[in-house]
């Protein structure tokens, strides 16, 4: 007899502290991952930076080459906790330097360790909100040129990196290539978080009728954002549901938020609100470019 179909996916997104110690983040997050997976995770999510602190000063410093025959001690690590925890694992962000120049880049793995694929950050974070937060990747990395999916048994899945969810076309695409969820790596602060990061989830869900899931650094000691000038980050991973539903989440302390992602939600949402058949590409060719 054929198996059934499973209809429901278990997610864990690991919102660990970072350190400038990279060895340390790298046994952090094998320790977590390990125990995701042996809480019946299938997908595993890792933050935005999470070898590395997050700033355009340490960069250089933590980045890595992640493709061909020689990948860093990140990638190494990180097939090495997907095999042995038996997890799809969105491996969070790491700085990735293939030559010369650098990318914000994540690498998504299958449980047996294998790359799947990379996403190279597409939208770089430049905002300036003068007395409270100026960030220039720009200064120092460049931009990706591909939008990301992966395959699993649930379907595929989308993937963004922080500043990315803030364009919504780019989860539109991925929802109408068949993406039942996009996952962001993430990185909010404490000036845009609270405005805009609960919101930008629940948009991007809603507009698409599909499930988004958001993994952030754990916030560092207030004495080190005071003083040492570490970056100050909001926290609050998130998973969404495609009604807009904020199925689970936190805080900024260090945690695993877990959460089922339950794909009879994501038929039912799109029977009730057929929005699918009803868009009209017609009127707005130039958003139906791009499939
Ligand atoms: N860190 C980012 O890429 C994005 C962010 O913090 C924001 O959009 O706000």
């Amino acid at each position: 007899m054929a198996s059934a179909v499973r209809k429901a996916l278990n997610i864990a997104l690991v919102q660990m502290k970072v350190t400038a110690n990279k060895a340390t983040n790298l046994q952090v997050a094998r320790e977590k991952v390990l125990a995701a997976g042996q809480n019946g995770a299938d997908v595993v999510v890792l933050p935005e930076c999470f070898n590395s602190p997050y700033g355009v000063q340490h960069f250089e410093q933590y980045a890595e080459p992640i493709e061909g025959t020689a990948p860093g001690e990140s990638i190494r690590a990180l097939s090495a906790m997907a095999k042995d925890a038996q997890v799809y694992l969105v491996g969070g962000t790491i700085p990735e330097v293939p030559q010369r120049q650098l990318y914000n880049t994540c690498p998504i793995f299958n449980r047996a360790g294998h790359l799947l694929a990379t996403h190279r950050k597409v939208h770089l974070f430049d905002i300036d909100v003068p007395g409270k937060m100026t960030f220039r990747e720009s200064s120092v990395l460049h931009a990706g040129n591909h939008l990301t999916q992966f395959t699993t048994e649930w379907g595929p899945i989308g993937v963004g990196i922080c500043y990315d969810l803030r364009f919504p076309e780019m989860a539109m695409i991925a929802a109408r290539r068949g993406c039942i969820a996009m996952i962001y790596p993430a990185a909010f602060n404490i000036t845009t978080g609270p405005v805009f990061f609960e919101l930008l989830q629940r948009a991007r869900a809603v507009d698409n009728l599909f499930f988004v899931a958001t993994c952030s650094p754990a916030r560092a000691d207030p004495e080190a954002i005071r003083n040492e000038g570490v970056y100050p980050a909001w926290g609050h991973s998130s998973v969404v549901g495609p009604v807009g539903e904020v199925i689970a989440t936190c805080d900024h302390e260090d945690t695993t938020v877990v959460a089922q992602l339950d794909l009879d939600r994501l038929d039912e949402a799109r029977r009730f609100y057929p929005i699918y058949q009803q868009r009209r590409f017609d009127l707005y060719p130039d958003v139906a470019q791009g499939l």
